[in-house]
């Protein structure tokens, strides 16, 4: 599809205003949509009053890492709580996602695999309907495994292939398979590549991406419970893969950029590398040196929503204050909104 086509398919998916249009006629005909994942309802909850003012949406796999990007992204937007708030997962009561709000930014943890962040996406594009968002963007910032880089760089994913290389979502639906293309916005693709300063500790590779429903035999590793293949078998598979401009390996990307394209939203995949598998399997590398790769991806977004924002872009601060869950979510969300100027 021309660049063309998919901006008019986009124009299509949109109300004049930006607002999404959902492709499901019947979510306008019930009562009311509870989004059971996230603890959230159109008929429990004012969700335009507490979400319309979200524009851009950021996801990764671990609560932990999610709740980080809540506080750093309120460090680099100078976003303020009110006085005597603390950040509140909203969707404490769900015990399945994570969820925080720090004014225009929205951040979820989305779990591992197709299966987890395809629910996420369902009822998370749901919200971004019943809340009027207009234009909002989605990033997912997550982990990989690179095909020739070493750990501790970047990757942004220009589309998203399965295990079989083939570029699309495959969903069984109704006894039939659906087939949904895994494509990706390449402007904000390279956007956000250009983003990269000299100063930064990691390179940026822009390059396809393989999705697998597994992280040992489906990603070729041979220290699974099992496995039934050499490690010439493994390193043959990857370098036929790397020739095919494939240049890392994680779990979401596919259902991610399939889901996103088909509601008409512009979406990015940027992940940080933990190692080479052209070097090996293991993780080995230690924990705090993982925890400070983690962040990269969130520094290169931020840059990103400043910018979008008309902020000046500058040296990322870091601080991690304690989470406290707080079961006022709407009251909260909405004091939360009121004081992003
Ligand atoms: O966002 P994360 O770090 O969860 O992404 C990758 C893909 C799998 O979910 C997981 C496997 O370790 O990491
Ligand atoms: O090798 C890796 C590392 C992180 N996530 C993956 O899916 N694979």
């Amino acid at each position: 599809m021309s660049s063309g086509d998919k901006r008019e398919e986009e124009d299509n998916d949109r109300f004049p205003d930006g607002a999404l249009r959902l492709r499901n006629p019947h979510i306008s005909e019930m009562e009311q949509d509870i989004l059971y994942h996230l603890a959230l309802g159109s008929g429990s909850h004012d969700l335009q009053e507490m979400f319309s003012d979200v524009r851009f949406v950021c996801m990764g796999g671990t609560p932990k890492r999610m709740e980080q990007f809540a506080y750093y992204i309120m460090d680099e937007i100078g976003y303020k709580l009110p006085a005597g708030t603390t950040l509140l997962d909203i969707s404490f009561q769900s015990y399945r996602y994570s969820m925080y709000k720090v004014g225009p930014v929205l951040c979820f943890s989305h779990g591992m695999g197709i299966p987890s962040v395809g629910i996420l996406l369902h009822e998370v594009i749901k919200l971004m309907y019943h809340a009027k968002c207009r234009d909002p963007i989605f990033f997912r910032l997550g982990t990989c495994g690179g095909i020739g880089i070493e750990g501790g760089n970047l990757v942004i994913s220009e589309s998203a292939v399965d295990g079989l290389l083939q570029p699309y979502l495959e969903l069984p639906v109704l006894g039939q398979m659906q087939r949904r293309p895994a494509v990706l916005d390449r402007q904000l693709a390279h956007d956000l590549k250009n983003l990269r300063r000299e100063d930064d500790p990691f390179t940026v590779t822009v390059g396809k991406t393989m999705c697998t429903y597994d992280f040992y035999e489906g990603q070729g590793r041979l220290d699974g419970a099992f496995c039934d293949y050499t490690e010439e078998d493994k390193l043959a598979f990857l370098r036929k893969i790397h020739a095919e401009n494939v240049v890392n390996m994680e779990m979401e990307s596919l259902c991610f950029a399939a889901l996103c394209h088909h509601a008409g939203v512009r979406g990015a995949v940027v992940c940080v590398t933990l190692l080479n598998r052209l070097h090996g399997d293991q993780v080995s590398t230690p924990k705090e040196v993982l925890n400070k790769w983690q962040e990269y991806p969130q520094m290169l977004v931020a840059r990103y929503i400043k910018k979008a924002l008309g902020l000046p872009v500058a040296v990322p601060q870091r601080s991690h204050p304690q989470v406290v869950k707080c079961p006022r979510q709407a009251q909260m969300v909405r004091q939360q909104s009121a004081s992003f100027e």
